[in-house]
């Protein structure tokens, strides 16, 4: 994938935030809102994942933002402007949209797709052709001449899944909608794609909003998470070390699910732990120990571990024997070694 060739727009540097102030929708005919009293900030240049149970409002909070569907209540603004202040049409060329479906048009080519937007701004053909093939490689399809004719029907479920985040980035907006853009993808291209993705949205970083099913999906892509409960009310508003770690209510707790205990534990490195043990605790004994590198998960260390039928595991930093970890540290990891993990630290 080449990054070097993408241009970031002043858009980037520009506030992009995206404010929900008391957000509220009631669709005519519904008893109940799809989404109540929404509060939430995602700061420019951040990436937060909507999560939360089938029905609980996610694809309405991100059709708000575009204007899809209209506000009951409550206010968004992106950057200092009120959604309601600018032009549907107008909104809508500004936010990048990426949906599961790819929504691709199947009569246009790959080219003709991405460039959609561009065309309808007007830009002149050199500078679409360029943007094209730009974005292309951004999304890894190279040598781009192969692929610029090809139709969405010639092309798998994650290459149109590709293509359309490549269309939904063309005019560079300062702002992203995503909804289950990763979806209909089996886990290991899904994981090819998510790991293309946080690529380009490290190198571009536009302010982006990701709705997800995939709690895991969301602990890895998210700087914050916002878990969303039925009635489309707010459980949490976290980073992934903070909802996994300190669930607000039972709710959290249990759609977090029974596999959070392994979760927190990819969330935090052998280096962290062994970093967090006082000098006093007692070292390891067996000299049969499997080495452990101390960027390694724990998760991945206790993989090692109990492969090799041992009690804990030598931690090392490429040849340097740093310490001990025993299994007891490496499936009750100390609270300090949790409250010291870094934010990034959940995306890896
Ligand atoms: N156009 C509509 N008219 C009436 N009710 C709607 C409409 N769209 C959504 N709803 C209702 O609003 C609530 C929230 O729906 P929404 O699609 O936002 O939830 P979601 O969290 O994205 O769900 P899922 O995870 O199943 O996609 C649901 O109860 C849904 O039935």
């Amino acid at each position: 994938m080449t990054l070097s060739s993408t241009n970031t727009s002043p858009s980037q540097t520009a506030n992009s935030a995206i404010v929900f102030e008391q957000v509220t929708k009631l669709y005519s005919g519904q008893a109940a809102p799809a989404l109540d009293s929404l509060d939430i900030e995602v700061k420019s240049g951040e990436l937060v994942c909507l999560v939360g149970p089938s029905g609980g409002g996610k694809t309405t909070a991100l059709q708000l933002v575009n204007r899809i569907v209209d506000l009951t209540s409550g206010d968004i603004r992106i950057g200092d402007r009120s959604i309601m202040d600018i032009p549907a049409i107008e909104l809508r060329r500004t936010i990048g949209y990426a949906i599961q479906q790819s929504g691709l048009f199947p009569h246009y080519t790959v080219a003709e797709n991405i460039a959609t937007v561009p065309n309808i701004l007007k830009w002149d053909k050199a500078q679409v052709k360029k943007r094209t093939t730009e974005l292309l490689e951004l999304v890894g399809f190279t040598p781009v001449d192969t692929w610029l004719g090809r139709y969405p029907s010639q092309l798998s479920g994650g290459q149109q899944q590709r293509v359309g985040i490549a269309r939904a980035l063309a005019a560079d907006p300062p702002v992203m909608l995503m909804d289950e853009p990763f979806g209909a993808l089996d886990p290991i291209t899904r994981m090819a794609v998510q790991d293309e993705f946080l690529e380009i949205h490290r190198a571009v970083g536009k302010t982006t909003l990701f709705v997800t099913h995939d709690i895991d999906e969301a602990i890895k892509m998210a700087d914050r998470i916002a878990i969303l409960k039925p009635g489309g009310m707010l459980a949490q508003y976290g980073t992934p070390t903070e909802v996994l770690t300190q669930p607000a209510d039972d709710f959290v707790a249990e759609f977090l699910g029974a596999e959070r205990g392994l979760k927190r534990l990819a969330l935090t490195t052998v280096g962290e732990v062994l970093a967090a043990k006082s000098d006093s605790e007692a070292g390891l004994q067996g000299i049969d120990s499997p080495r452990v590198e101390s960027d390694m998960t724990l998760r991945e260390a206790l993989s090692a571990v109990s492969a090799a039928g041992a009690q804990g595991a030598l931690v090392m930093e490429r040849r340097s024997h740093l310490g001990e970890v025993t299994l007891h540290d490496l499936v009750n990891p100390p609270a300090k070694a949790m409250r010291a993990l870094p934010v990034e630290g959940a995306g890896s």
